[in-house]
């Protein structure tokens, strides 16, 4: 059997606002927010074999195979396998995990896009966003892409045009719940839905993340990191954090703010995409 192998790049995601307006009767939330994808990126490599097996390497510290989100995209797309191989998928970790970014979303999205042309599976990118779904929110959004508006509960999207910047995005050392922080009885659920308006794509200053309050209040480390940042822009939290991040118009305005932080803060720099890598 030939071997054929596909390395491809799974995005980290920013959420450069998060409303939430209601929580629904499944006990998930209806949200508004506005994703934009960053150049930071794990890289998964991707190599058929001669058996039926999905195996991922190296292991993930603490997530056991069954439930990594790699093995679980590869499983669901096994029912539509047309041709007869396994698959090894090897991974390049570099996204933080419960960081806010999408890390494990964007892993099993980029699996998804890889097997089915692998596999032939002849999914059309809307049934792979479907697929998608079942395994998270935030998967079809790196499925489809490309910087889009989402509202339900993540998974409808209308694609949108924010500024490109350069951002600065602090990795404080702890790991949130996404979870936790939906079902935490003081969270701003009751935010009023607002049309969604392309005007909005430019300035996004006056828009929030509804988790800030509750996630900085649960994990100091995320309160300093966003009081330390606010000193050189506007900081906010991605998804439910642990990530903060602020932006600016130029790499050399970013480099400068993170060079003045304290040593002991971690984080990175990076560029806002509009476009996935994942498509090139
Ligand atoms: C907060 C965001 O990161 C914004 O991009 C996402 O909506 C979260 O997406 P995700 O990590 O893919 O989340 P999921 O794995 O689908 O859900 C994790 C948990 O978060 C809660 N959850 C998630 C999304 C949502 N719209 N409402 C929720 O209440 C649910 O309790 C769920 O059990
Ligand atoms: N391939 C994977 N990479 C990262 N985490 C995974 C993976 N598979 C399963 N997980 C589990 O998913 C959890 C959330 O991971 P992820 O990195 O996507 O968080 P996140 O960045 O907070 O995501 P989100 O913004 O979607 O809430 C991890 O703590 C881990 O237990």
């Amino acid at each position: 059997m030939k071997q054929t192998t596909l390395t491809l790049p799974a995005p980290a995601k920013l959420n450069l606002f998060l409303h939430i307006n209601g929580r629904r009767k499944d006990g998930y939330h209806e949200l508004q927010t506005l994703f934009q994808f960053i150049d930071r990126c794990d890289t998964l490599c991707f190599t058929t074999t001669s058996d039926d097996n999905i195996q991922v390497s190296p292991p993930i510290k603490g997530v056991r195979l069954e439930d990594n989100l790699i093995y679980k995209a590869a499983k669901l797309l096994t029912p539509y396998k047309t041709a007869t191989s396994g698959v090894l998928i090897n991974i390049d970790k570099k996204l933080p995990m419960g960081g806010g970014l999408g890390g494990g979303s964007s892993d099993a999205a980029t699996t998804l896009v890889a097997l089915n042309t692998l596999w032939q599976c002849n999914r059309s990118t809307e049934q792979l966003m479907a697929l998608g779904l079942s395994l998270g929110a935030d998967v079809p959004i790196f499925v489809r892409g490309q910087a889009s508006w989402a509202e339900g509960v993540g998974e409808i999207l209308t694609p949108a045009n924010p500024i490109e910047s350069w951002y600065v995005i602090l990795t404080p050392d702890c790991h949130v719940d996404t979870g936790e922080i939906f079902s935490h009885q003081r969270l701003t659920r009751d935010t009023p839905k607002m049309k969604i308006a392309p005007a909005l794509e430019g300035d996004v200053k006056n828009y929030r993340n509804d988790c800030e309050n509750i996630v900085s209040e649960l994990y100091p480390e995320v309160k300093l990191a966003i009081e330390t940042l606010n000193k050189h822009g506007r900081s906010r939290l991605t998804g439910t954090g642990a990530c903060v991040f602020a932006a600016f118009d130029s790499k050399e305005k970013a480099e400068l703010a993170f060079s003045k932080l304290p040593k002991s803060i971690k984080g990175f720099i990076s560029k806002g995409l509009n476009s996935s890598p994942l498509l090139r």
